[in-house]
């Protein structure tokens, strides 16, 4: 995150000069999106950059053949004409091949950006995505370059084009008088540096605004999404979290209308400069075609060049203006895509200089006085945790809310790294087999599920992307979990769209999603199952099936389940009490109950609440 933190102490223009190291990159963005539209491109914009003085030339000659024509038979009239109509019909259809193609190319760029985008955020692990931020980083390297890329590139083609007619007009004048070009030369430039500290200020306000941006997502996204807005119309919270999306885009109006105001001073008194000085020079002009010692073909002539020089002067000048600034922007895209990855999965740490050794089958998984804080926090909230599960042992995990049994299941399936301790499998460390191998064969229900809003079969087979096509899998795993024959009599049956998001599909209760999510953590052909309540949306006689099945699957394999229904951890060979992140009590339902401790008192306390009063 370095390059994020310089951009945000002030920009200065070394800042805005450094910004151009990213040309290379930018460069092979573009040429990668299609390398034939860009020679083509470059090619209509230089032949466009001649058009001006072309069509200068062929009215000037025009004009003067009118005049001197009449006497002369009309014949240099005519061959001026054809001309002058020649060059129209070149400019016309460079302009149209301009456009057809541009549109094309703009929509092809647009699609490599966000494409690479997605492909890094694909590879970011847990923590980043957790990680405010990193989900501001990918917030500004979504906003605006999507389309900056694009312009930027036009805009250097624009430099380019405009550089050519530039050329062209500045040496006609300089025939006639060489020192107009310096005139024109001082007034556009001293806009340069005042539009230069107006564009640095406009990109550190858009640089703060990524996090406003996310706010107002969210905001949105309550007010919109299924999942909120029940609550949100009973506790008639709509006008709350609209106040709260329109404060913030009522701010953002307000400071883009003091830049807005800023700039349109700077702009008139710079507009205002040029035309005083484009007035001096066609005075003058004119003065010498009264004076006859110019033409009136020439007089239109210096006029033209005149203001092409002047236009193509101020274009070159707020083309460069606006490069830099998107320089600052395109930085951003650049930043994100170079972010270090904390995904485990993925990191050089797997190999860690290790042979990796293959993995075919669990046989242990032991936590030895492992210790963990969450990236970015002061806490610890897993404290010298040790077990060992063997293959044919199940454990439950309980404990109070917080007390950490969610943030263990998470590091038995290897999401985060940076824990103190040991996790071994099969008595060696992780690192041995590597994350991709060890999560290959586990499979794992998390308390907050996924829902995904396609079909029963992609909602189950995602646990197990080769068997996506074998029915016969795929309804095997929800019999495991009591819901075959309710999908059976689906209208589509395992073809049948879940959820209501993307299409009308078939919206499911809480205890049937959650059943399809366990039927999805069964479909792995893994050892190690790792359970995070699963039985927490399901009624008794569904908890008591699933749990029926549960014990059958891990009659040969490691079981780790977390439950807050004490009855369930019952048959749990070993059972963990968890207090602040550490275990404090561990042994079977007897052993604990004899104990007489913790687990004791909530077993006890959880039994009364079923005990019918009378
Ligand atoms: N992603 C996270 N980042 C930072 N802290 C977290 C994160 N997830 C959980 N915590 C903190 O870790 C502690 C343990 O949370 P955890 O979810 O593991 O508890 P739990 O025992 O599963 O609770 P519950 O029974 O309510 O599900 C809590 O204090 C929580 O605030």
């Amino acid at each position: 995150m370095s390059g994020q933190a310089e951009t945000t102490q002030g920009i200065g223009l070394r800042d805005v000069l450094q910004s151009f190291r990213h040309w290379g990159n930018l460069f092979a963005l573009i040429w990668g999106a299609s390398p034939g539209y860009l020679i083509r491109i470059v090619m209509l914009y230089l032949l466009l950059g001649i058009v001006p003085i072309l069509s200068l030339v062929a009215t000037q000659q025009l004009i003067n053949g009118v005049v001197t024509g009449v006497s002369a038979g009309g014949k240099q009239a005519l061959g001026a004409f054809a001309w002058y109509v020649g060059v129209l019909v070149f400019k016309q259809g460079l302009s149209l091949a301009q456009a057809y193609y541009e549109g094309l190319f703009q929509q092809l760029i647009a699609n490599t950006v966000q494409g690479k985008v997605m492909e890094k955020a694909v590879t970011l692990g847990l923590a980043d995505i957790e990680n405010t931020q990193v989900q501001e980083q990918l917030k500004r390297a979504q906003q605006d370059v999507m389309f900056r890329p694009y312009q930027m590139f036009t805009q250097m083609l624009g430099v380019i084009n405009h550089l050519v007619t530039l050329v062209s007009t500045v040496l006609l004048l300089i025939v006639w008088k060489w020192w107009v070009v310096l005139v024109v030369a001082a007034t556009t430039g001293i806009s340069f540096f005042t539009m230069l500290s107006i564009n640095r200020e406009q990109f550190l306000i858009s640089y703060e605004r990524a996090s406003k941006h996310r706010e107002a997502w969210y905001y949105g996204f309550v007010l919109t999404h299924d999942k909120a807005v029940k609550e949100v119309r009973l506790f008639q919270l709509g006008s709350f979290f609209l106040d709260k999306f329109k404060a913030i885009y009522q701010d953002f109006y307000l400071v883009d209308r003091r830049m807005a105001k800023k700039r349109l001073i700077w702009s008139s008194a710079y507009q205002g400069l040029n035309l005083l000085s484009l007035a001096g020079m066609i005075y003058l002009a004119v003065r010498e075609a009264f004076q006859k010692l110019i033409q009136v073909g020439d007089l239109y002539g210096y006029v033209q060049a005149i203001t092409l020089t002047q236009s193509s002067a101020q274009t070159v000048f707020s083309n460069v203006l606006a490069i830099c600034q998107h320089n600052l922007y395109i930085e951003q895209l650049f930043v994100f895509l170079a972010l270090p990855s904390s995904e485990p999965a993925l990191r050089l740490a797997d190999a860690s200089g290790q042979e990796q050794q293959s993995l075919e089958t669990i046989e242990t998984f032991e936590f030895r006085n492992v210790s963990f804080r969450y990236p970015g926090t002061e806490r610890d909230v897993l404290r010298n945790v040790s077990f060992t599960l063997r293959r044919g042992e199940c454990i439950a995990v309980v404990g109070r809310n917080g007390s950490g049994k969610s943030t263990l299941a998470k590091l038995m399936t290897q999401l985060y790294e940076g824990y103190e301790g040991e996790i071994l499998v099969n008595g060696s460390q992780t690192s041995a087999w590597g994350v991709a191998q060890l999560q290959k064969r586990i499979g794992v229900l998390f308390q907050d599920f996924m829902q995904y809003e396609m079909s029963v079969r992609h909602n189950i087979g995602f646990g197990n992307t080769l068997v996506l096509a074998q029915d016969d899998k795929l309804l095997e795993a929800s019999d495991r979990t009591g819901i075959g024959s309710f999908v059976r009599n689906l209208p589509k049956q395992l073809n049948t769209e879940l959820g209501r998001w993307l299409v009308n599909g078939e919206q499911l209760s809480g205890g049937q999603w959650q059943r399809i999510a366990i039927a999805r953590a069964f479909v792995r052909e893994a050892d190690l199952y790792v359970l995070d309540e699963p039985n927490a949306a399901l009624d008794p006689i569904a908890e008591s099936e699933v749990f029926e099945k549960i014990r059958d699957l891990l009659r040969d394999r490691l079981g780790l389940f977390i439950a807050h229904r004490l009855t369930s951890a019952r048959f749990a060979n070993q059972i963990l009490v968890m207090e602040d992140g550490a275990v404090i009590e561990q042994g079977t339902h007897d052993e604990l109950m004899a104990r007489n401790g913790q687990y004791a008192e909530m077993y006890r306390v959880q039994m009364k609440l079923y005990e019918v009063k009378t």
